[in-house]
């Protein structure tokens, strides 16, 4: 990492905070096998080159998070905590314009990486706005806390779903945290103050085995559609739901069958087959009612027809936060002071901020990004250098409001 002011550009007359998000995109902290031993390494030096004390947490001995610590004037009072998740998902490099991990920087200013949106500048927007109020000469009043959490992408259970277990957790005392949303096409940020539920499940039919030749009774397969074709109606019946009372997607139970499996030889009956889901349950649906109809749909299907759901997906609480109290006024004032739109919705997927919810910690999702496509996942994810720079300025502002002048 070249030296550089606490303000200052990098060597190629680039604002040192984009050398530096430039830098994190480079680092492959992509799944199967993602690279936190090198994001570790980096957020080291740029902690100690920001000057901020750094904690390394280690979550299994491959995987560890990074907390950094600016210190309030009042450590008394409930924290603000700014998190991001290292990892980011894995690509289609054949449908890429540009090497996914080469955050190459297109003449508009585009930057091009696998992670661009989500959601690697965020991390580097929270330390860059920190680095600006330290060369103003500003400091906080309550302690800021800066997370870089571990598998996010893949659940959470190797990252926050144990960090908010630890004593580590318990000890920064936080009042609130802000995490990712989803980018805005249009002007104005969306912000997440809920979000639904993954359940992934599993249905398993067994049955009795033979040539495929013959009508053999209630067969694995048979049993096995009666639930796929239950669970399909009334995926047509939210997805109707949904379109009829113009309601949002977080606001509705979505459906999708992902994965099919089972079966050895064509002219075999199996003895088992499987179907697996991904649902995504709003906080507004009862947990009870709709494990209650898989059972029953499985049920009738007959006999050894069983359910499960995978990891730590299924029914839970992940709880709303309030959008009244200090800091969500907060966010609303620096939204206002700063002329940008707020849209406020349930997010349609999963994020870190279950966990922290379901702690009893505030958490809001903004990804302070506007007028740009949502790339989350896709190919060819970009993030404009001017929109990386105005989040930075975002969030110096939300720092100023939400942990307070000393
Ligand atoms: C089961 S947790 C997986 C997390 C992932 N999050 C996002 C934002 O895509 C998802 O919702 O699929
Ligand atoms: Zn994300
Ligand atoms: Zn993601």
């Amino acid at each position: 990492m070249p030296s550089s002011d606490l303000n200052g550009t990098s060597p190629a007359a680039e604002p040192i905070a984009v050398t530096r998000y430039r830098e994190y995109l480079r680092i492959k902290t992509v799944h199967p096998e993602p690279d936190y031993e090198g994001a570790v390494q980096f957020l080291r030096k740029y902690a100690d080159e920001v000057q901020l004390p750094i904690d390394v947490i280690p979550i299994t001995p491959k995987k560890s998070m990074v907390i950094m610590k600016w210190e309030g004037s009042d450590s008394s009072k409930p924290a603000l905590g700014l998190t991001s998740h290292m990892d980011v998902v894995p690509v289609f490099p054949a449908l890429w314009s540009h090497d996914p991990f080469a955050a190459t920087k297109l003449p508009n200013g585009d930057i091009v990486a696998r992670g661009a949106q989500d959601m690697k500048p965020l991390g580097v927007q929270y330390v860059e706005a920190i680095r600006r109020l330290k060369t103003a000469g500003w400091s906080p009043k309550r302690n800021v806390w800066v997370i870089f959490t571990t598998d996010e992408e893949i659940g959470s259970l190797d990252g926050m779903a144990k960090f908010v277990q630890t004593e580590k957790f318990r000890e920064m005392n936080l009042g609130c945290v802000l995490d990712e949303g989803i980018p805005n096409p249009n002007e104005g940020y969306n912000v997440y103050y809920g979000e639904r539920a993954p359940w992934w499940l599993i249905v398993t039919a067994t049955g009795p085995v033979g040539h495929a030749s013959q009508f053999i009774p209630d067969s694995a397969g048979v049993k096995l559609n009666h639930v796929i074709s239950k669970l399909l109606e009334f995926r047509k019946s939210e997805e109707k739901r949904m379109k009829t009372n113009k309601l949002g997607l977080g606001e509705v139970v979505s459906l999708n069958w992902t994965i099919a499996g089972g079966g050895v030889q064509f002219n075999v009956v199996p003895a088992s087959m499987t179907a697996k889901f991904d649902i995504r349950v709003p906080p507004t649906v009862s947990n009870e009612e709709l494990v209650g109809r898989i059972r029953t749909w499985c049920k009738e299907a007959g006999d050894g027809v069983s359910f499960a759901f995978d990891g730590i997906t299924g029914p839970r609480e992940n709880g709303l936060s309030k959008m009244e109290g200090e800091w969500w006024e907060g966010i609303e004032r620096v939204a206002k002071r700063r002329n940008m739109p707020l849209y406020p919705s349930i997010f349609p997927a999963a994020t870190d901020s279950r966990f922290l919810r379901s702690s009893g910690v505030p958490s809001f999702g903004l990804s302070p990004i506007q007028k740009t496509p949502n790339l989350l996942h896709d190919h060819n994810e970009y993030l404009n250098e001017a929109t990386f720079l105005e989040g930075v300025e975002w969030y110096v502002d939300v720092m100023k409001e939400l942990a307070g002048s000393s």
